[in-house]
């Protein structure tokens, strides 16, 4: 085994009997910045280890065109996100963010799926649409998210354009971003610059480490001063901005990568592995206390609701005896419930025959010919 080009050693304990868990990687990027690619990389460098350490990847970009690598669940395979955009009267960002909500409504099958893997897998991993507040500021986003962090350890690759991050400004944006999005998910993260084939991620940690240094650069960039020589009211914000992400960086990775060579894939699986301490420190803790007070108030909801419930019940069974009298339950009136059981998840990994391929949204048009789908209110 070559141990300059190694992942992290979750693999070994793979024999032991003591297999750690798979770790989820959820990459969320802008568009273009190169998470497709970066999947692709990070899945052939799993595939190349000695020995190999194969991932599980589930692409949830129902609009890929063409997706680099080969998907073990896609979402394209389980909604048809042109059919949805037609049935529901959407444009393409509607299209996208309703597949995934139907998507997110199977994904107890999904976790199913993984759970199955977590034994053989050392990395499963997530690629999410190209848009991406379809994922970070949607409820399905959200319950995806919640729902694999709380099954299994997971971390957020945060993937950066590197080449189109050099400018102050574009900069604190995308870190203003990535800072969003750790609040809401609350999981480990990893600032992933990518591209650095072409741009070298020095200058971003020299501004992360030091703010005075990211001043600097803000100050000499054009724009920064008025007509008068004052900074400028951007400027000044951009000043005081630096300084309340300079304790936001504290709490973050970041390594260089590049999809293209490969460079920087042994300390990006570092990061992961440190990450999964993180993940099993701070966020498992934080997420029982959490589901144990849920818990607790769903308790006391369900409770003050049976007592108002029984205390209207008392008062309507006093007020019309007659219909109470006729009120009872007749166990040869109850309907069937459908609960969709019918529309499957695929795995790819697994053979398949044609007979298994379902389409969410065709399935419900061959049922019922003529009801449309109910169209957002
Ligand atoms: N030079 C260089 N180009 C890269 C690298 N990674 C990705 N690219 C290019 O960046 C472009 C976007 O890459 P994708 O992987 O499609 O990016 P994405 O974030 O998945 O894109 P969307 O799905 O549209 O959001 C493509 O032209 C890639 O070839 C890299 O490390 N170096």
């Amino acid at each position: 085994m070559d141990p300059e080009n190694s992942a992290p050693s979750s693999s070994s304990s793979a024999t032991t009997g003591d297999k750690k868990k798979p770790v989820t990687i959820i990459t969320i990027g802008m568009a273009g910045a190169g998470k497709s690619t970066f999947v692709q990389r990070l899945n052939s460098y799993l595939h190349s280890q000695d020995p190999p350490s194969p991932p599980y990847i589930l692409n949830l970009d129902p609009a890929a065109t063409f997706v680099p690598y080969e998907p073990n669940i896609d979402i394209r395979d389980t909604v048809n996100y042109q059919e949805v955009m037609k049935q529901y009267n959407l444009g393409p960002n509607g299209g996208i963010l309703t597949a995934l909500n139907l998507f997110t409504t199977k994904f107890d099958q999904v976790l199913n799926l993984v759970e199955q893997r977590a034994n053989s897998v050392d990395y499963v991993i997530l690629d999410t649409p190209g848009q991406i507040e379809i994922f970070t500021w949607s409820a399905s986003g959200a319950i995806i998210t919640d729902a694999i962090a709380s099954s299994l350890p997971a971390v957020v690759a945060y993937i950066i354009d590197t080449p189109r991050t050099t400018a102050p400004a574009t900069f604190m944006s995308n870190m203003l971003y990535a800072c969003s999005i750790l609040y809401k998910t609350k999981l480990p993260f990893i600032l992933v610059f990518n591209k650095t084939d072409v741009q070298p991620h020095n200058f971003a940690l020299e501004w992360m480490n030091d703010f005075e240094e990211f001043q600097a650069a803000l100050a000499t960039h054009s724009g920064s001063t008025d007509s008068e020589g004052e900074p400028t009211y951007m400027n000044s914000l951009m000043n005081s901005m630096s300084l309340v992400l300079d304790e936001f960086y504290k709490n973050l990775k970041a390594v260089g990568v590049s999809s293209y060579t490969g460079a920087g894939f042994k300390e990006f699986l570092e990061a992961v592995e440190a990450s999964r301490d993180e993940y099993e420190n701070a966020y498992l803790p934080e997420l029982e206390r959490a589901k144990a007070q849920r818990e607790k108030s769903l308790q006391d909801v369900k409770a003050d609701s049976m007592n108002r419930f029984m205390k209207d019940l008392t008062i309507d069974r006093e007020k019309n005896p007659g219909s109470a009298l006729a009120d009872r339950w007749d166990p040869e009136e109850e309907e069937e419930y459908d609960d969709g059981d019918d529309l499957d998840v695929v795995d790819r990994s697994e053979e398949r025959g044609p007979e298994q391929y379902v389409d969410v949204t065709r399935a419900r048009r061959h049922d019922t010919e003529d009801i449309n789908w109910p169209r957002p209110g």
